[in-house]
C-alpha cells in the first residue's frame, strides 16, 4: 500500500527552522518515517492554465515531499479568502469574523479541484489518500469525480462547532455534502464528532449508526483521533538545549524571578488578548507578584494578509505596551513579547525554562504546544501548565489547571496558584500528563487513522469494522506503506 498525504502547508525538516503551526509540525515526522509521499502547497503560485500541475519532489526522510505551485487567479480566494475568511472563523466559532464572496468559494472548490488532478500522477497500484484540514474538504468528492476509489480520508485539525454556526457559512450544505466522499473523517475530539454529526442529521437529514453515515456517496466513518506528539523527543531536546545561546541568555536574565511563557500563532483563536489582562490582572490584584512573576510571550505573526489579523496584531501590541507601562520598573519588564519564531529544539528549552506555561486559547483544535510544554518538563522538578478548557488537549490533560479564558480573575487565580504549587503537587499532576502523552504518541495516531482508513478499502458499500490498535504501531505503518516511495 503507498500513503499520500495532503494538506494545504507543509514542512521541510529543517532542524533549526520554526514549524508553521501545528499540522506541519506534526506530520514532518510521520512522513519522514513512514516512507509516505506528502503532497501541498509550495506557497508559490503560477499563473495561465496548468494543463499539467507543476510539482518539485524531494526526498523527506524515507518519505518525499511533493509541492504544487497553485493557479495564481484562485491562490488568494482559496487561502486568504474562503478557507481563513470563513472556514477558520466558523470553524473557531466566530462567526461575527466571517468575511466571504461567493468568488472565493469559486476558488476554494477551484483549488480543490486542481489538487484532485495533480494527485492523480501520485496514485499507484494500491493508494490510500489522506486529506488533511479544512482547505480542502471537498477534495475527497473531487477525486471521486476522477474515478478514484480507492481509500481517501480526511483528518480536521480545528474544532467543528454547533450547526447553527456551519450554517452561517456560504454554500455550507453543499459543501459539507461533499465531504461525505471521504471514507473516513477524523476529528481531535468527541465534542468536534458529535457537533459534525449532528449538522449531518440536522441540515442534511441524515442518520449516524455508531459513526457510519450512509450517503449517495455511499458510507462514510466518523471516528475521534486526538492528534499526539513524539514526548521523548521534547524531553531529549529540552534536556540537551540548555546550552543554546538563546536559552542561557534567558536563564540568566532572569535572576531567580519565575517565567511564565506562551507560544501561539498571533490568530485570535488563541486568546492573547484575554491572557495578557489576566496578567495584567494579576500585577494589579497582587503587587507582591511583581517582579516575581513575568511573561514571556512568543507570537508568531500568521495570515497577515486578512484584517482580522493586522487587526489582531495591532491590539495585542498596543495592549502589551499599556500593560509593560502600568506595572514596568527601570530594571523590570513584566512581559517580553516577540513576534518571531523559534526552533523546536530551543522552544523546548524555552519551555523547560518556565515555571508556567499559559496556554488559554478561546477555541482549539488540539493545541501541540500545551503538549509540548509538559514533555520538555524536568521530572524532578516539573512546571505547572494553566490550560483552557477550550483546547482540544484538555480532554487528556485533565490534571492541568484547567481556566476559562473568558475568565480574566478566573485565570488571574489559577497562575498565581500555578506560581506557588507545592513540589508534590506538580510532580503529580506532570506525571499524569506525562504518562497519556507517552502513550499516545503521534506516531500512534497516524497508525492509527490509516489502519481504520485501509479497512475501508472495498467496503463503500458495506461498514467496515473498527480497526483494531496495532500493537507495534510504527513499524506496521513503515511496512504497509513501505510501497510509498514514488522518486
Ligand atoms: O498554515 P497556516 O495558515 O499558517 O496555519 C497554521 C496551521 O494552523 C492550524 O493548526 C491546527 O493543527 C494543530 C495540529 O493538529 C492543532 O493542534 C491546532 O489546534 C490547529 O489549530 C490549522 O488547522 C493548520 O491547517 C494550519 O497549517
Ligand atoms: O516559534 C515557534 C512557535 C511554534 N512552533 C510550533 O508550532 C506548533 C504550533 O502548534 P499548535 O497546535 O499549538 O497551534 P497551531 O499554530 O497549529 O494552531 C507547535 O508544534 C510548535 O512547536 C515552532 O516550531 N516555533
Amino acid at each position: 500500500m503507498s500513503l499520500v498525504v495532503v494538506s494545504n502547508r507543509v514542512a521541510r525538516g529543517k532542524p533549526n527552522e520554526p514549524m508553521t503551526g501545528g499540522l506541519a509540525a506534526a506530520l514532518l515526522p510521520v512522513v519522514e518515517y513512514s516512507g509516505a509521499i506528502w503532497v501541498g502547497s509550495s506557497g508559490r503560485v503560477r499563473d495561465g492554465h496548468q494543463k499539467e500541475p507543476f510539482a518539485e519532489v524531494e526526498a523527506l526522510g524515507t518519505g518525499a515531499l511533493a509541492t504544487l505551485d497553485l493557479p495564481a487567479a484562485h491562490y488568494g480566494g482559496y487561502y486568504e479568502g474562503f478557507a481563513n475568511s470563513a472556514l477558520w472563523p466558523a470553524l473557531h466559532s466566530r462567526s461575527d469574523l466571517i468575511r466571504v464572496s461567493q468568488g472565493d468559494y469559486r476558488s476554494y472548490r477551484e483549488v480543490n479541484a486542481f489538487m484532485a488532478r495533480a494527485l492523480l500522477r501520485f496514485r499507484k497500484n494500491k493508494t490510500a489518500f489522506w486529506v488533511q484540514d479544512y482547505h480542502f474538504l471537498a477534495l475527497g468528492a473531487e477525486l471521486r469525480e476522477l474515478s478514484v476509489d480507492d481509500p481517501v480520508g480526511f483528518f480536521l485539525h480545528t474544532p467543528w462547532p454547533v450547526p447553527a454556526v456551519m450554517q452561517g457559512v456560504p454554500n455550507h450544505r453543499e459543501l459539507i455534502e461533499a465531504m461525505l466522499a471521504y471514507d473516513l473523517i477524523g476529528f481531535q475530539t468527541e465534542e468536534d464528532r458529535q457537533n459534525f454529526l449532528g449538522y449531518i442529521s440536522q441540515d442534511l437529514g441524515l442518520t449516524a449508526e455508531d459513526g457510519i453515515v450512509v450517503s449517495r456517496h455511499g458510507r462514510t466513518q466518523c471516528q475521534v483521533f486526538p492528534i499526539g506528539i513524539d514526548a521523548e523527543k521534547f524531553a531529549q531536546y529540552a534536556a540537551k538545549s540548555i546550552s543554546h545561546p538563546d536559552v542561557s541568555r534567558l536563564r540568566k536574565s532572569l535572576n531567580g524571578e519565575k517565567l511564565a511563557i506562551g507560544v501561539d500563532r498571533l490568530d485570535y483563536s488563541k486568546g492573547l488578548v484575554n491572557r495578557v489582562s489576566a496578567f495584567d490582572r494579576l500585577w494589579t490584584e497582587q503587587p507582591n507578584l511583581a517582579r516575581s512573576i513575568s511573561l514571556l510571550q512568543i507570537a508568531n505573526p500568521s495570515r497577515g494578509g486578512i484584517e482580522a489579523y493586522g487587526n489582531l496584531q495591532n491590539e495585542v501590541a498596543r495592549l502589551v505596551t499599556d500593560v509593560n507601562g502600568r506595572h514596568g520598573e527601570v530594571d523590570w519588564t513584566p512581559i517580553r513579547y516577540l513576534n518571531k519564531g523559534f526552533s523546536q529544539a530551543v522552544l523546548a528549552g524555552l519551555y523547560r525554562t518556565a515555571q508556567v506555561g499559559v496556554v488559554t486559547p478561546l477555541h482549539d483544535g488540539m493545541n501541540l504546544v500545551a503538549k509540548e510544554y509538559v514533555a520538555a518538563q524536568n521530572p524532578a522538578d516539573p512546571g505547572v501548565l494553566v490550560l483552557s478548557k477550550f483546547a482540544g488537549a484538555a480532554n487528556e490533560l485533565d490534571t492541568a489547571l484547567l481556566v476559562n479564558p473568558h475568565d480574566i480573575d478566573g485565570m488571574a487565580r489559577a497562575i498565581s496558584i500555578a506560581v506557588s504549587m507545592p513540589l508534590t503537587e506538580r510532580r503529580m499532576r506532570w506525571e499524569a500528563m506525562m504518562k497519556k502523552l507517552r502513550g499516545h504518541t503521534i506516531q500512534q495516531w497516524s497508525a492509527d487513522f490509516v489502519a481504520t482508513l485501509e479497512a475501508c478499502r472495498g467496503e463503500r458499500a458495506a461498514v467496515a469494522p473498527l480497526a483494531a490498535q496495532p500493537p507495534q504501531a510504527l513499524r506496521w505503518l513503515r511496512s504497509a506503506i513501505s510501497g510509498a516511495r514514488l522518486i
